[in-house]
């Protein structure tokens, strides 16, 4: 458990401390022994955002969902949302989790008459043709893009779901890939801190022409956890800093990109310093928005990507769809699909 204040109520028969989002977690307490603990992993509280400005009926744009689809009876029960990068990932991590979970009916599909084994996951944002969602169980697997900006738009409306459907406990894990900073490729890289392209652990938000800085940690009992699972799937594994950049090329010091303002040796110093001084293990483009407005809606999060390169000695990310290394790519993209699932099943 994971507090930032504790008050006992009552040293003997009732306990109340807060929890990471500043909501009390009650436990009740006979001579020391805890008897009975509300929320195990949150606080048991509906899921409730703080905007004033928020009415009762609202369309969540992007993902082709409205206030009027009986949002709290189809995804109150949703404990876990998984974003990725790419629609197909997220399709594919769906079925994982539809296999790994032993076909929940809780689930969304296109053909709920054909037996378990034989239905399709329903692509719940299909009709928008921004971002594909799905529903397996207690765990919607969506994708966000690539970078803060497409991030940020799925992520204010994910939140409003969970939201309007009166979820409890909820916890929201990005299963990316990324650039590694002396690592192997394949090795799985557990965000700690994710900093920006300035080497600062903050993402800064812009609104009404001000820059507002918001923290960007994982919550820590996600990233241990999301570690032990992924250390019983493979020895390749850290928990390290991340650095988030706002595009691919030119923030993340590449070479290659078609334009470029800045010397070799000045990219070398710039990855070096960003790992020996601030502990950054790997690169991406999303970790900083998503830790921060996680944190800030007061949900759980952690970040688990898999470096498909290791920066520390190249640029490129090879591989053709098919052949050779293209092949090994896909299989350490699995990686943090298989890691997710496992802990999401030991979880639940
Ligand atoms: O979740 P993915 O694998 O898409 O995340 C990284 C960061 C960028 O979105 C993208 C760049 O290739 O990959
Ligand atoms: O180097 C990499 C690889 C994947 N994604 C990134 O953002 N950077």
């Amino acid at each position: 458990m994971y507090s930032c204040l504790r008050l006992f109520k009552s040293t003997n028969s009732c306990l109340v401390s807060w929890s990471f989002n500043f909501q009390p977690l009650w436990y009740f307490v006979l001579s020391g022994t805890i008897l009975y603990q509300v929320g195990k992993q949150g606080n048991g509280k509906t899921f409730r955002l703080a905007n004033p400005y928020l009415t009762e009926k609202e369309t969540l744009y992007h993902l082709g969902i409205s206030t009027d689809d009986n949002l709290q009876q189809r995804f109150g029960d949703v404990k876990f949302v998984c974003l990725g990068g790419k629609s197909k990932r997220m399709q594919n991590f769906a079925n994982l989790l539809y296999t790994d979970l032993g076909c929940p009916e809780n689930s969304e599909y296109e053909d709920a008459t054909l037996p378990p084994g034989d239905r399709t996951l329903r692509d719940l944002s299909g009709s928008a043709g921004r971002y594909s969602m799905f529903k397996v169980g207690p765990v919607l697997s969506a994708n966000h893009g690539i970078g803060p900006a497409s991030l940020s738009v799925v992520l204010h409306e994910l939140l409003k779901l969970i939201h309007f459907a009166r979820c409890t406990d909820v916890t929201f894990i990005r299963i990316g890939t990324s650039g590694g900073l002396g690592l192997d490729p394949g090795t799985v890289v557990i965000t700690d801190k994710a900093y920006n392209g300035l080497l600062k652990p903050v993402y800064t938000q812009v609104a009404c022409g001000k820059a507002i800085d918001y923290p960007t940690s994982t919550h820590p009992e996600v990233r241990t956890k999301l570690h032990e699972c992924a250390l019983s799937v493979t020895s390749q594994s850290v928990i390290g800093n991340t650095l988030s950049a706002n595009d691919f090329y030119e923030e993340q010091a590449r070479l290659d990109g078609a334009l470029c303002s800045y010397s070799e040796e000045e990219k070398n110093a710039f990855i070096q310093k960003a790992h020996d001084i601030h502990g950054i293990k790997n690169m991406e483009m999303e970790s900083t928005c998503f830790t921060a407005m996680c944190t800030r809606a007061g949900v759980k999060c952690g970040v688990i990507c898999v470096a498909l390169v290791d920066r520390l000695v190249r640029d490129n990310v090879t591989g053709v769809k098919g052949t050779g290394i293209g092949c090994q790519l896909k299989e350490w993209e699995m990686l943090p699909q298989i890691i997710c699932s496992k802990y999401i099943k030991e979880s639940l």
